[in-house]
């Protein structure tokens, strides 16, 4: 088998950093270009010394005339505001682009003023971006060149959410999302927020009613099940580095038990490798999934109130970003789904 040769944009972050462990195992893939901002110029081992005598390179800049000729695939794992400037030079030059950021999650450009807070330069090419959610949208990521991969949180919410949506269980007006997440999710680059004495020993809600993966979710809740609705989206930081959970609380309009509601989830996601319906009675938690691209999910059906409550649970750096554009790349070369990322969670 044929190597590709990708390459990295935003090798320094705690996304690209993943990518490159993750990449280390793949059978196919070899890692020929690492680019990042502020650290250009340094050997990726003197920002992260867990790769000594492991993988030996030096973070370049993003050129797209020297770069070209050198891979063919980018991942990109820069902060929201860069990829929609310079992906379109790399089509243009025939690489195939894996978009960890939000640039091209969203079809209507306007959006990215209202929820990301930067003006998309390059609207044009939305409409030619797949969105990289696997499980739902796998024969369009294997003919695209361009996969935006989805968010940390919509990956959760997906996943629980529409096979519930789909078979019609629940009113689609009546989704509130809990959302909570571990401080690796805010990134590398220190912030005040991000601080041990901030984050440790507290809960803290955040962008309430403003967080950016709200229109994303109710875009591909649209896309999948034809539903316009409008999310209530809470997220919270807590004091893990690694982690998401999403409770969701949702009213049944469908007569169910959990044995049948557990049977639609179980026949839905019966191909896919890596969700993982608990039994019933069993709900996840994020350790669970620890390291790993599983998304774990769990059901229960509260007759009092006659509401299905769904648990979500992955890693954001794994099947929340890196995992999940990996699990895409492989759609893209047509090789098994899940070369490079059949390890088992690590835990405790
Ligand atoms: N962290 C997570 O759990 C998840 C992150 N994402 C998304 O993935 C992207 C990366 O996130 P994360 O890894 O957390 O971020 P980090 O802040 O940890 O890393 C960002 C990286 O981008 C580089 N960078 C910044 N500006 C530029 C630029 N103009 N050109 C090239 N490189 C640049 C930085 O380089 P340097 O350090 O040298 O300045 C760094 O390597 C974001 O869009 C994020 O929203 C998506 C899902 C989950
Ligand atoms: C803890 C924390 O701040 N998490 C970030 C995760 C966002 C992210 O991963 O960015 P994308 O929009 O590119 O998906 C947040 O909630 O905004």
């Amino acid at each position: 088998m044929k190597y590709v040769k990708v390459g990295i944009v935003g090798a320094n972050g705690y996304s690209g950093a993943e990518l490159i462990r993750l990449l280390l195992q793949h059978p196919y893939a070899s890692i020929e270009v690492l680019i990042s901002n502020s650290t250009t110029g340094s050997l990726l081992t003197e920002q992260y010394p867990q790769f000594q005598d492991i993988i030996h390179m030096k973070l370049d800049t993003f050129n797209i005339n020297e770069i070209a000729s050198r891979v063919e695939l980018l991942f990109f794992a820069t902060p929201s505001g860069v990829a929609n400037k310079i992906i379109p030079l790399c089509l243009e030059k025939g690489i195939k682009c894996i978009d960890l950021s939000g640039d091209f999650r969203l079809r209507n450009g306007d959006d990215y003023v209202h929820w990301y807070g930067f003006e998309h330069e390059n609207v044009e090419y939305l409409s030619k971006a797949v969105y990289g959610l696997a499980e739902y949208n796998e024969e369009k990521i294997r003919n695209s060149q361009l996969i935006a991969n989805p968010g940390c949180f919509p990956t959760a919410t997906l996943l629980g959410l529409l096979p519930a949506l789909q078979g019609e269980w629940i009113d689609p007006n009546s989704i509130i999302i809990d959302g909570k997440t571990g401080v690796s999710g805010a990134g590398r680059k220190p912030k005040v927020g991000s601080l041990f004495s901030e984050v440790n020993e507290n809960v803290n809600a955040y962008k309430i009613g403003h967080h950016q993966h709200i229109p994303e979710i109710e875009q591909s809740i649209f896309d999948v099940t034809g539903n316009k609705v409008n999310i209530s989206f809470t997220t919270h930081l807590i004091p893990m580095t690694r982690g998401i959970m999403c409770t969701m609380y949702t009213k049944l309009v469908k007569k169910g038990t959990i044995d049948e509601v557990h049977q639609y989830y179980e026949d839905i996601f019966k191909d896919s490798e890596f969700v993982r319906v608990r039994p019933i009675g069993n709900i996840p938690a994020t350790k669970e999934v620890y390291g790993s691209n599983y998304c774990d999910i769990g059901l229960y059906v509260d007759e009092r109130t006659d509401r299905l409550i769904i648990v979500s649970v992955i890693d954001n750096l794994v099947k929340g970003a890196s995992g999940q554009a990996i699990q895409n790349m492989n759609l893209v070369n047509g090789w098994d789904r899940s070369a490079g990322l059949a390890s088992a969670p690590i835990f405790p």
